[in-house]
């Protein structure tokens, strides 16, 4: 299986009611490729994530995973792929009733049963790859700053050594200049891994900066895909109009989820 694609989606489809949502996603990252799956507001990036992450099942449409379909697959399969998986939520997600390193040691004590000692020392030397000090360690999630919860959420991500990263819009709620210490830190993480990654954004900044790949997702299927350094050039209208911000063009603006 080691020349199937990390994550391949398959016409993939996705609705509510009768509301569609995903109509056709097709899609494969590599091995030790970043692709951040990009587009506006409700085009369907959170519901792509969730069906990979199993929390939404699709109407149709298959999921793979270094070749192992995940749609409708048992619990064992599930905590297996969760087990090589790493995640950072778009709010980071903490748990404020634990300290920054249990946050961070969750998946070693809980996942994998480590000890406690162990996962400590494990959990302060990932503190340390994303910049933050031991004195973090013992604090509550709740007095850090949002671009510290950031971190932390991204040292929780890299705790087990996952072999692929989910990034959730990961530089929303924070200033710029932290996003952008924020993708630094992802590209670092991601390359030292050695991991593939998956990020969902609106934000094509972080996207040029995170990813190889890019994919745009526009009215439930990828519109256009290709490398970051093609997105410029690329002839595609409504791409586009998206990177340049601009209200003018074909894309059908939705506005009620702006
Ligand atoms: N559980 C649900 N039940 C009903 N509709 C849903 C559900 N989840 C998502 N939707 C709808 O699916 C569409 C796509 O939502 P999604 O959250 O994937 O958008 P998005 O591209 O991630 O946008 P944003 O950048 O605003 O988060 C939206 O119209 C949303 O209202």
């Amino acid at each position: 299986m080691s020349d199937s694609p990390k994550i391949s989606l398959t016409d993939l489809h996705k609705g509510f009611g009768t509301k569609k949502v995903l109509q056709g996603v097709n899609l494969d990252v590599a091995a030790g490729e970043s692709v951040a799956i990009i587009g506006g507001s409700g085009t369907g990036k959170s519901v792509t994530l969730k069906c990979i992450l199993g929390l939404l099942t699709p109407d149709s449409g298959s999921i793979k995973i270094d070749g192992v379909e995940m749609v409708g697959a048992d619990r064992k399969t599930n905590e297996a792929m969760q087990a090589k998986s790493g995640m950072l939520f778009q709010g980071a997600a903490l748990f404020d009733s634990l300290s920054v390193w249990e946050n961070v040691a969750f998946g070693l004590i809980e996942g994998q049963g480590m000890p406690r000692k162990e996962a400590h020392d494990i959990a302060i030397k990932r503190l340390s790859d994303v910049g933050l000090g031991p004195e973090i360690a013992p604090l509550s999630p709740a007095s850090l700053s949002g671009g510290m919860q950031k971190r932390v959420g991204l040292a929780r991500a890299i705790a087990t050594r996952p072999e692929i990263l989910f990034f959730d819009e990961p530089t929303t709620g924070i200033d710029p200049i932290m996003g952008d210490v924020i993708n630094d830190l992802i590209v670092k993480c991601t390359r030292e891994l050695g991991a593939c990654a998956l990020t969902i954004t609106h934000d094509m900044a972080s996207a040029r900066k995170i990813a190889d790949r890019i994919a745009f997702l526009y009215k439930g299927t990828i519109i256009w895909d290709g490398p970051v350094a093609d997105v410029e050039t690329s002839d595609n209208p409504y791409l586009q109009q998206f990177i340049s911000g601009n209200t003018e063009g074909p894309l059908d603006l939705d506005l009620k989820h702006l």
